[in-house]
């Protein structure tokens, strides 16, 4: 059975559709990535499948259940990291663990959760003297504490230093090997190439490709060759590629649909002129290049479209005041949780 099953999920905001007829699933034990511009209705999906959020239309079960309908079973089965959640300062790393931690009935050991997400030297440090990417990391060991079968992870690693982004890799890719299934959402393509099985992209609210980020590269027959002209060679020299040829400094990229032809012509020339070609490399699109090709043909425009108004990334209603969620604390998270 899938856990997380969604059919014809539209949400809208008043004129605006935030998320319009989107479907798809999630097989156990696998990382699925929501790919989109910023507004694209990620993490209003997510938060519709968290029963953070209502939804306007649609069907949608995780675990078997109706999020909607809120029910404690799956509030104990999931774990959440959100983009930006409140904490209470004044608790130290491992006082808040363990509090969140008595939520739930498979709970973690704190020291356990704590060490896994690489903060045992801060365990005893109070939460306000942490920094932003230990927050972050404070976030992930919040999610983690319950043992989640399913944990929804929004932007786990923006403001991660490298180091400590390779860690949450591994540490998603660790939560795979046992089992957990993982919802993610990032603005990374290279994390979603590296983590995700399957990968679905958005754009204003519309599924516009879902697959596994090989299917998705494959979409593309087009490869980028790259090279630098010979020092005693002027381009007016070099034979007809096929190919759309541009500059990059010292650099020539040739994005061609048929590179073996291209390369075939440009080696075939410089062998029988034994010329050396410079800094030749013949490079498939990647993820990246797919991703922002698919936003192009949607007719995203960027952050400059007068349709994307700008607003914060993550918006919480009147949840996120955090009012009443003074055990343990966490605003966002427990408020979002109880409401
Ligand atoms: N509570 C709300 N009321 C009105 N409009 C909202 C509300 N929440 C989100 N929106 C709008 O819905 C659209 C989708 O927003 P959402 O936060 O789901 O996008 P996102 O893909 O997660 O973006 P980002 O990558 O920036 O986090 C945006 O146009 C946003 O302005």
């Amino acid at each position: 059975m899938a856990v997380v099953e969604v059919e014809h999920l539209t949400k809208r905001y008043g004129d605006l559709t935030a998320v319009d007829d989107v479907s798809f699933s999630l097989e156990p034990g696998e990382v699925f990535a929501l790919l989109g511009p910023n507004g694209a209705g990620k993490t209003t999906t997510v938060e519709i499948l968290e029963g953070a959020r209502p939804r306007t239309s649609g069907s949608v079960r995780v675990l078997g259940h109706d999020p909607a309908r809120r029910p404690r079973e799956l509030r104990e089965r999931t774990g959440v990291v959100l983009q930006e959640a409140g904490f209470e300062e004044e608790f130290t790393v491992a006082e808040l663990v363990e509090l969140h931690g008595r939520m739930y009935p498979r709970r973690v050991a704190t020291a356990a959760v704590v060490e896994q997400v690489g903060l045992t030297d801060k365990a005893h440090a109070r939460v306000r003297t942490l920094s932003g990417g230990q927050r972050r990391r404070l976030d992930l060991a919040l999610g983690l504490v319950g043992a989640p079968e399913l944990l929804f992870l929004d932007e786990p690693t923006t403001g991660f230093d490298p180091g400590a982004r390779r860690r949450a890799w591994d540490l998603v890719e660790g939560l795979r090997r046992d089992g957990t299934t993982v919802l993610l959402t990032t603005h990374y393509l290279d994390e979603a190439e590296h983590l995700a099985d399957r990968v679905a992209v958005v754009v204003r609210g519309r599924l516009v490709a879902l697959g596994t980020p090989a299917e998705l590269g494959a979409r593309r027959q087009d490869a980028v060759v790259t090279f630098r002209l010979p020092e005693t060679v002027d381009l007016s020299a070099l034979p007809a590629l096929d190919g759309v040829l541009v500059p990059d400094g010292l650099d020539w990229h040739l994005t061609t649909a048929r590179p073996t032809a291209a390369l075939h012509t440009l080696t075939g020339w410089a062998a029988g002129r034994e010329l050396e070609i410079p800094a030749l490399t013949v490079r498939r699109p990647s993820l990246e290049d797919v991703y922002l090709g698919l936003v192009a043909g949607a007719g995203e425009t960027g952050p400059d479209d007068p349709a994307d108004d700008g607003r914060p990334t993550r918006r919480r209603g009147p949840r996120a005041s955090g009012a009443g969620s003074a055990t343990p604390g966490r605003g966002g998270r427990l408020a979002s949780r109880r409401s």
